[in-house]
């Protein structure tokens, strides 16, 4: 049946009341042999669309089901009653108060005004994880033990429900804001992904919101479209215009590109790029190299793809080599069919030499831009002022690639490449790595980011300007580095990523993301005064990612460790940021009600003051269980680093912690000193010192969180990946009677085998405190500090049983140092379970692969917490 969905009921455990109505409402019958009563409910029980008033489902006004078949006298006669029932009673869902800001803590705050569409989507939220709330009201969560049951262990089938719960949550990936020719009415398009585990895939979907930006109001909003097959999909400046890159798999079963051209009421043509055979793959929006740009005159688009590779043959090809010296490229090629092709390492392996590549839209031809650099690899391409060139990010090839993922530091410059000159010039200093470059609205200033072209994989970031017309007078750095911070203050800026549209429409402010302290905050930098001020578009959420930007219109990304992900759209007043406005997209996400979580300071003991940077604090994040004290008992913990180590728990929802503590463990996410966000000389002080200086700080927050009573010592595991299985592995090494098991997920085990077989060489260097160059060779005393480092050194010690977590793939820590401490815990009597997941690579987050992975693991901790 066309435009009919299906919606799951109420459950009778979470709203019996609510389940019984729509039993009642929907108009099966209640009694013979087919009756349907509320114990028939259950999470497989669901209604169509065309039960509710519209046909389309519940909404605000008519959130319960009617019987399918009614006239239009009864349906009048009903909403007549409801619209008696609501003003009389005043129970709307709808809230549009005119937002209230706060200025309490010195910087700004607003309480999103709520668009609620319905409590529909709460109870679908609550049928999902029904049953694990239901175990939980019952039972206690899973893994807490009462006063008189002993450690009971939790069934595989309890954590598959809690892993379904929190799979019902999505996340939000991009949004893009585009003003109507009514400039008030403006539609916010948003990309959300959310794992199928029964499709082993994520699913990524795209919801559309209509705002009244003058009433501050959603006019309505779209339900959720599956694109999965959506490379890119970019709005012309006007908004006239669509350019969609689709994936799509051909008969043999291999993935084609095809970039579409849509108007605003069909598809105006597709562009079989592949089949031009100009260049290799279009890039993705990876982080990377991936950008997709209309231009301003909205002739051409701009994008980045792999380079064409020539064609080669074997010197035994049957055609003879006189038949393929047509062109030199052939002649070249023949005995190439070997030739190693170097890539950007971990997770960018499709990537060797990219190209930027200008689509005429009018004639569906590509030209490839011939004037970069050949030992450049291009990306993060936009269109010059004027359309007359293009301003990227150039990634050198010599004297030979290192890992690009994580890393912020490799040797960069920003380009200019003048197309109609055939002229490139660099903008960006020597010894320098770059990201990001954006133009103003008026076109007039260029900024970008900067950091050192060497050190560690990501530290704080300078925010550097120039005129453009004046750029050979000169940059000037807007934001510098920032060393270290008092409570409070801007530590610098830290960021994965800069919005495409980063700048508000008077050329002056910026938008930007940073990490500050535990928490992802959204900056407004004013380029004049150099003032950094943070945006908190909402009180009720901890972390906030600005998605876009289109003149003072914001799009905001909101969660918390125990929010899940939703949008709130704001309108800035530069001049007065507390005035700004904020309207929150909807109310979906709810809180998650079976934890909360709490931020906790750390000031590292006198012993383990940095002798040249001080005292610098750290901290972490606890999540606990609610009611965990109840009795008295106390939750066991997960004791959970993070990796890089560059890296921070920010305070987003997170699903590996959240699922945890859903399942009854507290656990903590340490931010030791090194983490991201906490400026500069905390990341410079972990250098040398890793695998001791960042374990101490971890135990010492495990040892801080009992010793305030709120997790049982005596039941303590944990758990990490990467650089934080380097950190699991080192805890139970040296404490190994403070663990009662260890998860490590592709974890750096020892360094002196890892220096040789990484795709970032630089860091196994850097984080032993020894400077990187490219020709720089191991010897025995750097190999010494490396095993000294190393987790291998203290494996005698380990008595904790461990899961090792494997990705065959992984080029970052190389499968072999999973398997070389297993083979030594296997000599040495510990108990070791190792999984390895074939085609996996160093996030190891396929969906099946994470969920196998995190069921696998509170298994693993359950048992071993229960077997003594
Ligand atoms: C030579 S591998 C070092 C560990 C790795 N560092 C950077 O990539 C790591 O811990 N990665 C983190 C991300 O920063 C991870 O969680 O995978």
């Amino acid at each position: 049946m066309q435009g009919v969905e299906f919606i799951y009921f109420p459950q009778p455990n979470v709203d019996y009341s609510k389940c019984e109505k729509w039993v009642t409402a929907c108009g099966r019958p209640t009694t013979g042999k087919h009756a349907f009563v509320v114990k028939n409910v259950n999470r497989n029980t669901y209604i169509c669309t065309k039960h509710f008033v519209g046909g389309k489902g519940p909404t605000a006004e008519y959130p319960d089901p009617i019987p399918a078949v009614v006239s239009n006298a009864e349906l009048e006669a009903f909403k007549r009653r409801k619209r008696r029932k609501s003003s009389s009673s005043g129970d709307s869902t709808f809230d549009s108060s005119v937002p209230t800001t706060d200025n309490r803590y010195g910087y700004i705050v607003a309480k999103a005004a709520l668009y609620s569409e319905a409590d529909l989507d709460k109870s679908i939220h609550n049928m999902v994880g029904h049953a694990l709330t239901k175990a939980v009201e019952e039972t206690g969560h899973p893994y807490l033990e009462d006063s008189n049951t002993p450690h009971r262990s939790v069934s595989y089938e309890t954590i598959v429900e809690a892993y379904r719960y929190f799979t019902q949550l999505p996340e939000v990936t991009s949004a893009s804001i585009r003003a109507e020719e009514n400039e008030n009415i403006i539609s916010v398009q948003s990309m959300w992904s959310q794992r199928d585990i029964d499709r082993k895939e994520k699913t990524s979907f795209g919801r559309t919101y209509v705002l009244d930006a003058a009433k501050n109001v959603v006019v309505s909003c779209s339900s959720p479209q599956e694109i999965n097959n959506q490379v890119w999909n970019v709005a012309s400046p006007s908004g006239k215009y669509r350019a969609i890159l689709r994936k799509q798999k051909d008969k043999k079963g291999d993935d084609k590109q095809y970039l579409e051209i849509w108007n605003a009421v069909q598809k105006v043509k597709t562009i079989n790029v592949e089949g031009l055979e100009k260049h290799g793959k279009i890039i993705s929006d990876d982080g990377h190299f991936g950008s997709f740009q209309w231009s301003r005159a909205e002739g051409h688009v701009l994008y980045v793809a792999e380079k064409k590779r020539p064609k080669a043959s074997s010197f035994f090809d049957s055609k003879p080599f006189s038949e393929s010296t047509e062109s030199k490229e052939k002649e070249t090629a023949r005995g190439d069919e070997f030739l190693y092709y170097q890539n950007w390492g971990e997770q960018i392996t499709e990537q060797s030499s990219t190209v930027l590549c200008v689509m005429d839209v009018e004639t569906g031809t590509v030209s490839v831009l011939e004037s970069v650099p050949e030992n450049v690899s291009p990306g993060q391409a936009v269109w010059a002022p004027d359309d007359a060139g293009v301003v990227f990010i150039g990634w050198i090839h010599e004297p030979y690639r290192l890992g690009l993922k994580h890393c912020v530091q490799r040797r960069s410059f920003v380009y200019h490449l003048d197309i109609q000159k055939n002229k490139i010039e660099k903008i960006s200093e020597d010894g320098r790595a770059v990201r990001f470059p954006r133009f103003s609205p008026d076109d007039r200033w260029l900024v970008y980011l900067d950091t050192l072209d060497s050190g560690p994989h990501n530290m704080c970031s300078r925010l550097m300007m120039c005129e453009w017309e004046r750029r050979h007078d000169g940059l000037k750095p807007i934001l510098d580095i920032v060393n270290s911070a008092k409570e409070e203050e801007f530590p610098g800026l830290f960021t994965w990523s800069v919005p495409v549209h980063t700048w508000l429409s008077d050329s002056i402010h910026l938008v930007l993301n940073t990490f500050w302290g535990s928490r992802s905050e959204v900056v407004v930098v004013n380029t004049q005064t150099k003032s950094v001020v943070r945006v908190r578009p909402d009180l009720a959420s901890w972390s906030s990612t600005v998605l876009d930007i289109h003149g003072n219109h914001v799009v905001i990304g909101c969660s918390s460790p125990n929010q899940a992900p939703y949008l709130i759209f704001g309108t800035l007043v530069p001049s007065d940021l507390g005035s700004s406005q904020w309207l929150r997209l909807d109310n979906k996400s709810e809180v998650i009600t079976s934890f909360e979580w709490q931020i906790i300071q750390h000031s590292p003991s006198s012993d383990r003051v940095h002798p040249k940077y001080g005292n610098l604090d750290y901290e972490s994040i606890l999540y606990l269980p609610k009611g965990s004290s109840v009795n008295g008992s106390k939750p066991p913990l997960i004791l959970f680093p993070h990796g890089g180590p560059h890296s921070v728990c920010d305070g987003s929802f997170a699903f590996q912690p959240a699922v945890y503590c859903h399942c009854g463990f507290a656990v903590l996410l340490v931010n030791f000193r090194g983490s991201l966000g906490f400026g500069q000389d905390s990341i410079l002080s972990i250098l040398g010192r890793i695998g001791d200086q960042d374990v101490k700080d971890c135990k010492s927050a495990a040892d801080e969180v009992i010793e305030k009573g709120l997790a049982d010592g005596t039941k303590v595991v944990v758990c990490g990946g990467s650089h934080g299985g380097f950190l699991a592995t080192h805890l139970i090494g040296q404490y190994p009677d403070y663990f009662k098991a260890a998860c490590a997920r592709n974890p750096v085990t020892n360094l002196t085998s890892m220096v040789g077989t990484t795709d970032i060489i630089s860091w196994v260097f850097t984080e032993v405190g020894e400077t990187f160059s490219y020709d720089t060779q191991v010897d025995a005393t750097i190999l010494s500090k490396m095993w000294d480092a190393s987790p291998v050194r203290c494996i005698k010690q380990v008595k904790t049983p461990v899961l090792l977590q494997v990705g065959l793939k992984d080029l970052r820590v190389p499968p072999s140092q999973s398997l070389e401490y297993w083979k030594m815990l296997k000599a040495n009597g510990v108990p070791v379970r190792c999984l390895t997941y074939p085609d996996s690579n160093h996030p190891l987050s396929e969906v099946e692969v994470e969920a196998d992975g995190l069921i696998n693991s509170i298994l693993w901790f359950c048992q071993h917490l229960t077997s003594q």
